[in-house]
């Protein structure tokens, strides 16, 4: 069964880069994935003075405001990088916070989906046809985590023998 999430305060909010659980990238702390995405856009640019002030926005909503604000100019290669920056960042966020890192693990081989209404590139957007690169991101870190568990008990079990 296909699961679908995207407000905090729907069911598997925490799969949401707007939840409440914050990581540290680069020797900085991020209140929330979307604080530090955001900020990643401005990376380089000419307007990398607002990244202290996206990192210190009052909430995701505000980061998210600060960073697509269209007057200013995105790092040049951001199409490129995007989606490598989220992976790392959602990554992060699941290998830092145990509790959310099993709700992870516990939705098995389950297709997960951002049911954004508007976003077909993050999301599958109102008719469902989006690429939902966030799902597929999940998806993938899902895995990479349910491997890192695995190669921990077999290390633990040859070190046992
Ligand atoms: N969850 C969620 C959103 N979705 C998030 O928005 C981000 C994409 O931003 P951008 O690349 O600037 O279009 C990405 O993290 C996607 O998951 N947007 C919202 O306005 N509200 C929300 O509750």
């Amino acid at each position: 069964m296909t699961i679908y999430f995207y407000k905090v305060w729907q069911p598997y909010g925490c799969f949401s880069n707007f939840s409440d659980h914050g990581i540290y990238m680069q020797g900085t702390y991020w209140s929330t994935v979307e604080h530090y995405y955001q900020a990643q856009k401005f990376a380089g640019s000419t307007d990398a003075v607002i990244i202290p002030v996206i990192c210190s926005a009052e909430s995701p909503e505000e980061a998210a405001a600060l960073g697509r604000c269209s007057t200013r100019k995105l790092r040049r290669d951001w199409d490129l990088v995007k989606t490598q920056v989220m992976r790392e960042a959602v990554l992060k966020k699941f290998l830092t916070h145990g509790d959310i890192k099993e709700i992870l693990l516990g939705t098995g081989d389950e297709l997960l989906v951002e049911n954004s209404p508007t976003d077909y590139f993050w999301g599958c957007g109102l008719n469902k046809t989006g690429q939902n690169h966030l799902g597929k991101i999940l998806m993938s870190v899902r895995e990479e985590i349910r491997q890192l568990r695995f190669s921990a008990v077999i290390s633990a079990e040859y070190l046992s023998q």
